[in-house]
């Protein structure tokens, strides 16, 4: 197994606590959190798609799509700057909360950055339900981004925080899987809007988004901060009494006295985005950086955002893309669900791959058909059943090759691997990184589609190859290892271990056992 050196995991730390009402809540909070982010990816396709949206505020596409003038084109039909910017504004508001996000995370608590999250996040979905105008419309998206930069800083760190120490991961996973929900809420809310009488249904499903952020700033009001949080800003005392009650018993001294120390300790480091830098982090800060990157260049939001706009450019009609659309939220969020029962026995490494080939072998089918059937000037012949089908199984497919993999390991290996004196700068990287890539692909895709035709996907393959051969030398296997022993696996990993170890310590000979089974593979 090449670059999957493996150290034996050791027993994680007994914390006493039980899995607490408290808890539960914070897991419903969560979701919401994560819900917000997933209906926003999911909702702009579908609207987009639809004709009087289109006719209101973005008429040249209107002209194009619907009217057929100027051409048949299709891999150019929606191509419009304007549109694009619709989509993708989200997200460099987004990117740019995140990081105001974290030093109000910080400084003031986890709790006031869901609450002011949630409330941007309802006043973006009002606007939008309400536009007369493509302003009102820029302005409610920009809301939106501001709202899921806040939410998508703090809801992972509350997360993490309140969770019993043994619940850390999956608590983690239903991040993605929220996410996963709040697509597919979008895409069957669009599929029924879209069919409403009077051309308003896009106002419905803009206005929807305004559900959810109700229930997440009801949910963070009700909820206390986190014990982590009160010792960061000094309230030692009630800190503890809060780690009783939600931790559900009185002995909780083990685990708040390393709150403590951990809090000093972080304190102590003056520079954490320095250290980050420095050689002895290395591994930490190429996969933060390249994990998230990757999972944007799996292609998978040029389904996500683009769905009905996809299955409309491959010929579809308008309900059967929607319907299409749907499907495949459907398999995003139960391969998820999967992702989450196997993790632990598979391994990260080995969803990782298995992900990656099944995204690469998709990829090339779905390269093949649009290239037969549209050819380079994108003029198609008649749809054909068993080939509509064959694109929405090789499209569900890929999907699920990404929701067992990429999507929820995107999140939890770089939470997992991050020592704490590192970890809220680690975050700050994996988060931005992220915003930036959704922010490109979201930006470029209909323009891509429009210059390169069906290479488009021959392009995204090429880095689901790279991404797996990555993962196939660099990413050792985390599974089972407690985060304080993460250390270990970079000193038995044969590339990582020249940048960790310190030269002038010796190799023990477990270590170098280790080296040697990681090489034999
Ligand atoms: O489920 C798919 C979704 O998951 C994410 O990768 C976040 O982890 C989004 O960018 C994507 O739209």
């Amino acid at each position: 197994m090449a670059g999957g050196g493996m150290i034996t995991p050791s027993v994680n730390k007994g914390y006493p606590g039980k899995f607490t009402g408290r808890v539960f809540i914070t897991c419903i909070v969560a979701a919401t959190g994560g819900l917000i982010f997933g209906y926003d990816i999911g909702i702009s396709g579908g609207v987009t798609s639809m004709p009087p949206f289109l006719e209101k505020f973005f008429p040249d596409v209107f002209k194009k799509e619907v009217l057929n003038i100027g051409g048949t084109n299709q891999y150019c039909k929606f191509n419009s700057q304007k549109l694009t910017m619709f989509t993708s504004s989200l997200y460099l508001a987004a990117l740019v909360a995140s990081l105001v996000a974290s030093t109000v995370t910080r400084k003031l608590g986890r709790r006031p950055s869901m609450l002011l999250g949630g409330a941007l996040f309802l006043a973006g979905a009002i606007v939008n339900g309400l536009a007369q105008n493509i302003t009102m419309l820029y302005i409610g998206r920009a809301l939106l981004g501001v709202g899921v930069g806040f939410a998508n800083q703090s809801v992972p760190v509350y997360l993490s925080e309140m969770a019993p120490y043994k619940y850390r991961g999956a608590l983690n996973m239903v991040f993605q899987l929220s996410i996963t929900i709040g697509i597919l809420a979008a895409y069957v809310i669009n599929y029924f809007t879209a069919s409403m009488k009077g051309g308003n249904g896009w106002r419905y499903s803009l206005g929807c988004a305004g559900v959810p952020a109700i229930i997440f700033v009801l949910g963070s009001l009700c909820l206390p901060d986190t014990p982590n949080s009160l010792i960061e800003r000094g309230k030692n005392e009630e800190a503890k009494k809060r780690l009783q009650k939600i931790r559900g018993v009185d002995n909780v001294d083990q685990e708040y006295n390393d709150l403590i120390n951990a809090s000093i300790e972080s304190k102590k480091i003056k520079h954490p985005w320095a250290k980050l830098f420095s050689r002895k982090y290395r591994p930490q800060l190429v996969f933060v950086t390249f994990i998230p990157f990757f999972q944007q260049l799996t292609g998978m939001n040029v389904f996500m955002f683009y769905a009905p706009v996809l299955f409309k450019t491959i010929g579809f009609g308008a309900n059967a893309s929607l319907f299409s659309s749907v499907i495949t939220g459907v398999v995003n969020c139960v391969s998820t669900l999967v992702s989450m029962a196997t993790v632990d026995r598979f391994g990260r490494r080995g969803l990782f791959l298995e992900g990656g080939l099944q995204m690469l072998i998709c990829q090339i089918i779905i390269t093949v058909c649009i290239g037969i059937k549209f050819g380079l000037n994108g003029n198609p012949s008649e749809l054909q059943q068993w080939y509509a089908t064959l694109v929405v199984v090789a499209i569900c497919v890929y999907v699920a090759g990404f929701a067992w993999s990429w999507g929820p390991l995107g999140w939890l290996v770089p939470s997992e691997i991050l020592p704490l004196e590192v970890r809220s700068a680690g975050q700050s990287v994996n988060v931005s990184v992220n915003m930036i890539f959704t922010f490109f692909i979201a930006e470029i895709y209909l323009q891509m589609m429009c210059a390169m035709k069906f290479g488009l996907f021959i392009f995204f393959a090429v880095f689901v190859f790279a991404m797996t051969i990555f993962i196939y030398k660099l990413l050792p296997e985390t599974k089972g290892i407690p985060i304080e022993e993460m250390a270990e696996i970079w000193k038995a990993h044969p590339v990582w271990r020249k940048y960790v170890v310190d030269e002038n310590e010796k190799p023990t000979s477990e270590m170098v056992e280790e080296v040697k089974i990681a090489k034999e593979g």
